[in-house]
């Protein structure tokens, strides 16, 4: 589904260039649920933002399917990212102007997906996440944990068929942690690609692989035995 051809990502200072990814092959298949571990500053960020289409500056080959992103013209590549990609964001991303309600809405519009099935959707991604009474709040008058929420909520409203997340759980409770892997375990289920990063190495047990970012270099790539 997605693979990465000797990928390099690096800025150059006045003496010197620094490499943020060096060499970067990677395949990775539809279905699959991948955690991405590693040190601080490893890269895992750097790739996410990659793999999600936000970032074409790198060297290297990245196809998507069939698709050679280089070559894709860029409102194509803004189409792909907006009906393939669903994204976790460390920092949310939530739109300060729109209501909890109309975040979660923003990827349907995208969408084109029906006003009743719109509001059944938010309905029920509301319910799941203990939201429904902050629905008509705005990000500011919610807590870090809860404006993680909404960021999950709106990512996975659109049913995407890649999911990417970094640090999905960050500023969760272990209880509501792990409330979200098991959402993140039901999409792989359902067939969703999952790439995640994480510091918790608790959060890979739910996936299928795990890849140790080191340095900007893949260190080791294993599947996760259940
Ligand atoms: N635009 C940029 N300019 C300069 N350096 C950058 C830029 N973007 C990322 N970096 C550097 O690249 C390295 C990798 O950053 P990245 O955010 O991908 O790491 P990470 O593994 O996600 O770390 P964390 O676990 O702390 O989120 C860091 O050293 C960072 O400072």
């Amino acid at each position: 589904m997605i693979q990465l051809k000797a990928i390099d990502k690096y800025i150059e200072s006045r003496f010197q260039r620094i490499f943020i990814l060096k060499g970067i092959d990677l395949t990775i298949n539809e279905g699959e649920f991948i955690t991405l571990m590693g040190p601080s500053g490893a890269g895992k960020s750097t790739l996410l933002n990659i793999l999600g289409l936000l970032d074409e500056d790198y060297a290297g080959e990245y196809f998507f399917g069939e698709k050679r992103i280089k070559t894709m013209k860029d409102k194509e590549r803004s189409n792909l990212h907006k009906s393939e990609f669903g994204y976790i964001f460390q920092a949310y991303h939530l739109i300060d102007e729109l209501t909890v309600y109309e975040n979660i809405e923003t990827p349907l519009l995208y969408r084109n997906v029906s006003s009743s099935e719109r509001k059944s959707i938010i309905a029920n991604l509301l319910d799941r996440f203990n939201m429904v009474a902050k629905k008509d709040l705005f990000p500011a008058q919610l807590s870090g944990g809860q404006q993680q929420l909404v960021g999950i909520a709106r990512a996975i409203a659109g049913r995407p068929k890649v999911l990417l997340a970094d640090e999905p759980t960050g500023n969760l409770h272990s209880a509501q942690a792990k409330e979200i892997m098991e959402i993140f375990q039901e999409l792989h289920t359902e067939g969703t690609t999952i790439i995640q990063a994480t510091h918790a190495r608790e959060n890979a047990d739910f996936g299928t692989r795990l890849i140790n970012l080191v340095d900007g270099r893949i260190k080791t790539d294993e599947a996760i035995t259940k």
